[in-house]
């Protein structure tokens, strides 16, 4: 049947119904989280440490992962990465299922198709290799061959060209930090995750960090989550995401004004139902509890507390 004919059969028409449904929830974002859920088991006790966390990442992007601790961060990069199995829900990357990958695929996909940096320097570089040796040796261990300029490339466009023939204890921790994300882009991933990679730097140092993510970002086309704590961060990356209790919260985006002066604005974020969830620190200053009175607007929606004549007791 040719799209402009009536459908003539029950079939037909809930065929065409499909087609016309509109695409499924995340279809075309180069990560998608649905619905994710990890609980831990340890000695009989369960951590629930994603509770149904949604998130959408599209091709190319440089997002960061804020929370308080213990709300989730780890939890996700070590999900994403495919070192961890989530207990339920939908996590795929490039197209890939993190749930359901063969064991080959597993390998395959923590070789070439992601990077890493852990938030412990000493935990991503060899000490008596330098830095050019560390960067070309996940290449020779995915059996792949690449020209000898390749890691020299990488380290200086993260602006550590000149610690090429460095080990780690000649160089400084923001240095070993740039030198563990090209590292992680050896053998050209289409993501990188980077946990905490400013953890253990001051905030002239971390800013380098960032540049250096911001470029791998910008000039090779690397889709980029970065894990952190760091204040400064909101400016550094086009978008921010909040955690809060194993669920995304808030994001902050960020674009520079008419003035040329860069603004982060903050948004709650609405889930797939409409479900959206108030900070804290403005439903307690409302005395918000339990259940609020909404009203449509023409351009937005007032919510108000349940007062008195709302029906609440
Ligand atoms: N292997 C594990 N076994 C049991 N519980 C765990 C394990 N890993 C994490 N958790 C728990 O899961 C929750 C989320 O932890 P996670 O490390 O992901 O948080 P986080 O946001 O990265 O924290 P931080 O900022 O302190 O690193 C916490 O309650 C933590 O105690």
């Amino acid at each position: 049947m040719s799209s402009g004919e009536a459908p003539v059969t029950e079939l037909e028409e809930l065929e065409e119904r499909a087609r016309r449904a509109g695409p499924a929830f995340g279809e075309g974002a180069h990560i998608l989280c649905d619905n994710l859920v990890r609980i831990y088991k340890t000695g009989g006790v369960e951590v629930v440490a994603l509770q149904g966390l949604d998130l959408l990442i599209d091709r190319g992007e440089l997002v960061a992962i804020v929370g308080p601790s213990g709300s989730g961060k780890s939890t996700l990069l070590n999900v994403l990465s495919g070192l961890d199995l989530p207990t339920a829900g939908v996590a795929r990357v490039a197209g890939m299922d993190l749930l359901a990958m063969s064991a080959k695929d597993r390998l395959r996909y923590r070789r070439s198709i992601v990077g890493f940096t852990w938030q412990q320097t000493a935990r991503n570089l060899l000490p008596y290799l330098t830095a050019r040796e560390n960067v070309l040796l996940p290449v020779r261990l995915a059996g792949r061959r690449e020209h000898r300029g390749h890691a020299d490339e990488l380290l200086e466009l993260l602006g550590v060209g000149a610690c090429a023939g460095r080990t780690p204890m000649e160089m400084s921790g923001g240095q070993q930090q740039r030198v563990a994300i090209a590292v992680a882009l050896a053998n050209r991933p289409e993501v990188v995750l980077a946990d905490e990679p400013t953890g253990e730097l001051d905030s002239e140092t971390s800013e380098e960090v960032f540049g250096a993510l911001r470029a791998a970002n910008r000039e090779l086309g690397v889709t980029v989550i970065v894990v952190t704590h760091d204040p400064l961060v909101a400016t550094q990356v086009d978008r921010t995401v909040g955690i809060r209790d194993g669920r995304t919260s808030s994001e902050t985006l960020r674009r520079t004004s008419t003035e040329g002066e860069v603004i982060a604005e903050e948004y709650a974020v609405l889930d797939r139902v409409g479900r959206l969830q108030l900070p804290r620190d403005f439903t307690s200053a409302l005395n918000m509890e339990r259940r609020v009175r909404l009203e449509l607007e023409r351009d937005h929606i007032g919510v108000w507390p349940a007062g008195q004549g709302d029906g609440d007791e």
